[in-house]
């Protein structure tokens, strides 16, 4: 799957904070092109674009990211404006006519005679006439599953709220700092920032300001992460002194608040079967303070050092490789690049992680199977298929292990987080325990 959790490279603004040149039409036509040639993810193609072209300031490298990723997240209704010629160049057009709401005249440096007819011919169609499917902006086969999950004003609400920006969040680290604190210091440094509505180490912060350099990151009292990715880790709910395993831990997102929840105590392993996600889990580590740390890279699941630690652990995170579906916020490319037969493939490698995993919690202890998918198959269906399978675990209610914390979510037993709901990516969580 692609990478989570890296909007934060880019940095979209409104429209109108540039002045539209010919020059930036062709940046975004050139990226958008790349973007839709590429097998990478957009982020990263966009990325790699403005490394290559330094002379594009703040607000135009916002516009051309906006732009580009209006096209990603509504392409299908796009492509229905355009009407057959499927150029990168109408793409764009067309999401700038219709969708940012710039005029003929506005666009008039750019635009053809030929090119203006056209375009008022695809303002003039009627999205609502459309069939759902391309009114939403989904390929057949998702809108297919989601309508089984959603209905409605329902799934409107849903894909409206996919289809915008993700917003930025921030989680303190409790090891360095109290969030009263970086509140104060980021609101004094004429940020806009404020408490998340769920996670109780979680900042929302207005726009995209960069950060990087920003002293409370660089010393470790801040990271990037979705609230929803934040409330995961409170699920497995990690104490000090205990044994305990984040199985697809990637980056360490997840890793770095479980580890501080422990309060840098026992022993978190965090294992993953790419060296490179492990290796850039490294930094964050430094910065964060946590010794109690372990990353571990392994040839698969059935890998000889899961086994040895059979029965051993308090509580194991399965961060599953999935779809991502949940995240289109981010990546709205994802939906175009999925499909029905590798949702499937996915859910067996799915159940195969999460029984690998189980194996190693120990009588008592809790296992966590999580996915930042919208989607059954990934979901519900890999725990009910491991329940069967599993007697020896049952499921716990996600909404009284948040409540013993103070966390306040309408959630049900099993997790749910949904954007229009929760305002975070999607995620799906489900806490188990072993008898
Ligand atoms: C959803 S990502 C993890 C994201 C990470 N937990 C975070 O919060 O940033 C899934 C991870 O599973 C890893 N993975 C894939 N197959 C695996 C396996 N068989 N065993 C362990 N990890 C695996 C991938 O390399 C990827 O890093």
């Amino acid at each position: 799957m692609s990478a989570r959790h890296t909007e934060t490279r880019i940095n979209p603004t409104r429209l109108t904070a540039t002045r539209f040149t010919p020059a930036l039409f062709h940046h975004g036509q050139k990226l958008l092109s790349e973007v839709l040639r590429s097998d990478l993810a957009a982020d990263r193609v966009v990325a790699d674009y403005f490394r290559q072209h330094r002379e594009l300031g703040h607000a135009d490298r916002g516009f051309v990211a906006d732009a580009v990723f209006t096209v990603l997240r509504r392409k299908r209704s796009l492509s229905a404006r355009c009407a057959g010629e499927l150029t990168s160049r109408r793409l764009l057009l067309a999401a700038l006519a219709c969708l940012q709401g710039m005029n003929r005249r506005e666009l008039g440096a750019v635009l053809s005679e030929a090119e203006s007819h056209w375009l008022a011919h695809a303002k003039g169609v009627q999205v609502s006439e459309l069939p759902a499917a391309v009114r939403l902006d989904l390929p057949d086969w998702l809108h297919g599953l989601l309508s089984e999950q959603f209905a409605g004003e329902d799934m409107e609400a849903l894909v409206a709220a996919l289809n915008q920006p993700a917003p930025l969040d921030l989680r303190v680290n409790p090891l360095k700092v109290g969030r009263e604190e970086v509140l104060e210091r980021l609101q004094a440094g004429g940020l806009r920032a404020e408490a998340c509505r769920h996670s109780p180490l979680g900042i929302r912060l207005a726009g995209k300001p960069a950060l990087s350099k920003h002293p409370l990151f660089v010393d470790g009292s801040i990271e990037v992460q979705d609230e929803g990715s934040q409330l995961l880790a409170f699920l497995v709910q990690p104490r000090r002194g205990e044994m305990v395993a984040d199985f697809c831990a990637g980056a360490g997102g997840k890793t770095l608040l479980l580890g501080a929840l422990m309060r840098s105590q026992g022993r978190l392993y965090a294992f993953d079967v790419a060296e490179q996600r492990l290796a850039r889990l490294k930094p964050r580590l430094a910065r964060s303070g946590l010794s109690n740390v372990h990353p571990v890279r392994i040839d698969s699941e059935r890998d000889i050092k899961i086994r040895r630690l059979a029965g051993k652990l308090d509580r194991v995170l399965v961060d599953a490789p999935c779809s991502g579906l949940g995240t289109l916020r981010r990546n709205p490319s994802l939906k175009w690049r999925q499909t029905a037969a590798s949702i499937a493939e996915l859910s067996t490698r799915q159940a195969a992680i999460l029984s690998a995993a189980a194996s190693l919690v120990k009588a008592g202890g809790r296992l966590v199977y999580a996915t930042c998918s919208l989607l059954e198959e990934e979901n519900e269906a890999v725990v009910r298929a491991f329940l069967e399978q599993h007697s020896e675990f049952t499921l716990c209610s996600a909404q009284e292990i948040f409540a013993k914390q103070a966390i306040a979510i309408d959630c049900g037993e099993q997790l749910r987080l949904l954007p229009h709901r929760h305002g975070t990516d999607a995620f799906y969580a489900a806490a188990m325990e072993r008898r």
